[in-house]
């Protein structure tokens, strides 16, 4: 469970033209050199610019290793942390393949239950429980989650390229449980971005909605789901002071109607809508169903 950055401490309450924001805004402004796929990454912005989602740049730009690598690549001058994380990230084999055994994600917005689900099926499948972004950034996760919008969004698309040397890795011994993966990655990315109302997101089947060809896939992906006063519930009944931002972040509620239409709308592989809203075992049971069902055939 977060209780820095990211969606807890609101930074998503703000749904953000801060890509001109400050000196990181060069980044974006002088085009991006994209070394790692010998392409120019302005030119994937630009060309990714659809007239049917109008303001969406850089969620599109993202969706492989070499152009999020690349924005972060022109940061690390400005941010130390940055060659850090691409440091790791060049270690890491381009295409890692999935074991034997089951890989399967679980999404939705903050208290939804991935954390008590993923604990629980960990220990009901004997599986690894593994989370995006991984340990091993995680310590430059309030540094990210600070700066614009497209360099917040690379650290955490590379982070699911990390994660996916970690289930691959995993899945040869035993089942991998995830918490979050590139459909947060996507969804938050593309809520950001699309400013107003549900209705301005990408059309259905929109290039946004589409697993990035060279980031290993799982075999099922489950988007918990509970109403918003639910949520809240959980949030408060979670115990944490709350926060300013987190007050504001309750009230937006146009910002968590885009992210989860946005992870309904994700595709190949599709998140499978659970209620979440039943009480803990009966959640358990019904992902512990779904899983046999799926593995089983
Ligand atoms: N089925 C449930 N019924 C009632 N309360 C629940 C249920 N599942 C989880 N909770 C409670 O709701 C709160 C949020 O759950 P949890 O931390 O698992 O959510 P999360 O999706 O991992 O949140 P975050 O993304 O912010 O880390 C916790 O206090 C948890 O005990
Ligand atoms: N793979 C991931 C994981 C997380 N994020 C972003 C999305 C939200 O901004 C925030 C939520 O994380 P939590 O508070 O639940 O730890 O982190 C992402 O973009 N990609």
């Amino acid at each position: 469970m977060a209780t820095t950055g990211s969606s807890v401490s609101g930074r998503d309450v703000y749904p953000c033209q801060e890509s001109h924001v400050g000196n990181l805004a060069c980044v974006c402004d002088i085009g991006i050199q994209d070394d790692y796929n010998d392409g120019n990454v302005m030119t994937d912005l630009l060309s990714s610019y659809n007239p049917a989602a109008p303001g969406l740049r850089f969620a599109a730009a993202l969706s492989s290793r070499g152009a999020a690598r690349s924005v972060l690549h022109e940061c690390t001058s400005l941010i130390p942390e940055a060659k850090a994380v691409l440091d790791l990230v060049d270690k890491c084999p381009k295409h890692p393949k999935k074991g034997d055994f089951p890989v399967i994600v679980i999404e939705g917005l903050d208290a939804t239950g991935k954390t008590t689900v993923t604990q629980s099926v960990k220990e009901s499948l004997n599986a690894v429980l593994l989370r995006s972004p991984p340990a091993c950034i995680s310590e430059w996760r309030k540094t990210f989650d600070d700066k614009p919008n497209h360099i917040r969004r690379a650290f955490y698309a590379l982070g699911n390229y990390l994660v996916a040397l970690e289930i691959a890795k995993a899945s040869i011994e035993s089942p991998v449980i995830v918490d979050r993966y590139w459909h947060s990655t996507a969804a938050y990315s593309i809520a950001t971005e699309i400013s107003g109302k549900k209705q301005n997101l990408p059309p259905e089947h929109h290039e946004v909605y589409q697993w990035p060809e060279d980031l290993l896939k799982p075999d099922l992906v489950f988007l918990l789901t509970v109403s918003p006063e639910e949520r809240i519930r959980r949030l408060q009944g979670r115990g944490l002071e709350k926060t300013k931002e987190e007050t504001e972040l309750e009230a937006n509620s146009l910002f968590r109607q885009k992210v989860e239409e946005s992870y309904k709308r994700m595709e190949n592989p599709e998140c499978q809508e659970v209620d979440a809203s039943p009480s803990r075992e009966e959640v358990l049971k019904t992902i512990l169903q779904l899983i046999k069902k799926h593995c089983s055939s």
